[in-house]
């Protein structure tokens, strides 16, 4: 079964709602994003911005270190919302972090328009650098 068929609304609600929480004073560009594991939990989180704006963080990797944080590190689909009217596709950061805990992930990414992009983690990370790349 595709990854968003059963639960996509579930994650797109989350993703909407983890948008609403960034803290982005400085690129007024507020992000959310939502995963679902493999184990079927939920996990989501929003940009967060700095002063030092080199320090901030992006929404796609704060919901991957929630979901490691809680004990978990397989995820198998990824919502990430803007409230924009073009879609968001990951940072190169996040897309790196995203293939470590999902290699096989799917990705929806949403806005407040019509578009949205359905794609995966290895089409956005072709020929990916990898935990099996350390094992000889
Ligand atoms: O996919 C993306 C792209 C950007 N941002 C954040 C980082 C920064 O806070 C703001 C502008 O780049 O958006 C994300 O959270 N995810
Ligand atoms: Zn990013």
């Amino acid at each position: 079964m595709p990854a968003f068929d059963a639960s996509h609304n579930e994650l797109i609600s989350a993703a909407r709602r983890a948008s609403e929480l960034a803290y982005a004073p400085y690129s007024r560009f507020p992000v959310g994003a939502a995963l679902r594991t493999a184990s079927g939990k939920i996990f989501s989180g929003c940009n967060v911005e700095n002063a030092s704006y080199g320090l901030s963080m992006c929404a796609e990797r704060n919901a991957i270190f929630q979901m490691v944080a809680a004990g978990e590190t397989r995820f198998e689909a990824i919502v990430i919302s803007t409230p924009t009217q073009t879609v968001t596709a990951p940072c190169g950061a996040c897309r790196q972090v995203l293939f470590e805990f999902g290699p096989q992930a799917q990705v929806l990414c949403i806005c407040a328009g019509e578009a949205c992009l359905e794609t995966t983690i290895s089409e956005l990370l072709p020929h990916a650098f990898g935990p099996g790349n350390l094992t000889p």
